[in-house]
């Protein structure tokens, strides 16, 4: 069988908070075009990975290489520049303006026009038609022109991740997309997700067990920090220590 193609890779991971160790010896490969959710029960370390893996935190010891280039010690502007981006668990964008406003703004930055645009009118309407197409895949084109704030929060959280794409990532690391999203619309969310261009790999947290079963195609279950398993859904759903420490807590 043919070596699948990894794009992200994590090996020997650690990261203690004084005592507390948080993220214990953790090795991961995502083969590019993944769609792999990081499931586990609260404070199991899950955002802690994330923020190990774009730079947000150091790692005590471990290695993680992005297209099979060492980024251990980038800074996360690096890796993101590198094709490594995420969203947050949080709400980040800028209610004021409008998302074709916000998505070509970010697309300025990553080609380093944000600041000089009256210099480089084309470089402009390149980076609006950019944005368009970016917001038209997310399903954003007839909203472009609203303000954020005024707009649902299930497609306020779609335009995170359209600044997210506007990065131009090969990786993306989703923290909790759906979060604050009532359950019926976070089907629909994850739907997008899934149908985002296969050269993107996505790693993703995500609390609802519905919602993973039907979109990850790989699991990794995080317990105390360290990987318990990792595993397509079905392997995942019927093993019992997975459903010991994981499902029976109310997560489902
Ligand atoms: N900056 C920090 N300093 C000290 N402890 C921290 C810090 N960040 C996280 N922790 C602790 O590390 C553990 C793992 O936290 P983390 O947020 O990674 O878990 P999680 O699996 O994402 O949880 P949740 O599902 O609740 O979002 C928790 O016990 C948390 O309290």
């Amino acid at each position: 069988m043919a070596e699948p193609d990894i794009v992200l890779r994590a090996e020997a991971l650690r990261k203690n908070f004084g005592k507390l160790e948080v993220t214990r010896d953790v090795a991961l490969a995502l083969p590019r075009g993944a769609r792999h959710a990081l499931i586990g029960p609260n404070g199991a370390g899950k955002t802690t990975l994330i923020n190990l893996l774009t730079g947000q935190l150091k790692p005590d010891a471990g290695r993680i290489e992005l297209e099979g280039g060492d980024i251990t010690s980038l800074a996360p502007a690096h890796r993101v520049r590198r094709g490594l981006s995420r969203t947050f668990q949080i709400n980040t964008l800028f209610p004021d303006l409008t998302p074709i406003e916000a998505v070509t703004l970010a697309v300025m930055e990553r080609e380093r026009t944000a600041g000089q645009f009256w210099k480089r009118l084309a470089a402009h309407g390149d980076a609006i038609e950019e944005s368009f197409t970016i917001l038209s895949q997310l399903g954003l084109a007839d909203v472009a022109t609203r303000t954020t704030r005024t707009l649902p929060y299930g497609q306020q959280r779609l335009l995170e991740i359209a600044l997210a794409l506007a990065t131009r990532p090969r990786v993306l690391l989703l923290d909790e997309p759906a979060a604050g999203v009532p359950k019926d619309e976070s089907a629909a969310l994850f739907s997008v997700i899934s149908a985002l261009p296969s050269d993107i790999s996505v790693l993703f947290i995500e609390h609802d067990m519905d919602i993973v079963f039907k979109f990850a195609t790989r699991i990794i279950v995080l317990v105390g920090g360290g990987v318990l398993l990792e595993a397509d859904p079905e392997t995942v759903r019927s093993d019992p220590r997975v459903r010991e420490v994981y499902l029976g807590h109310g997560h489902g």
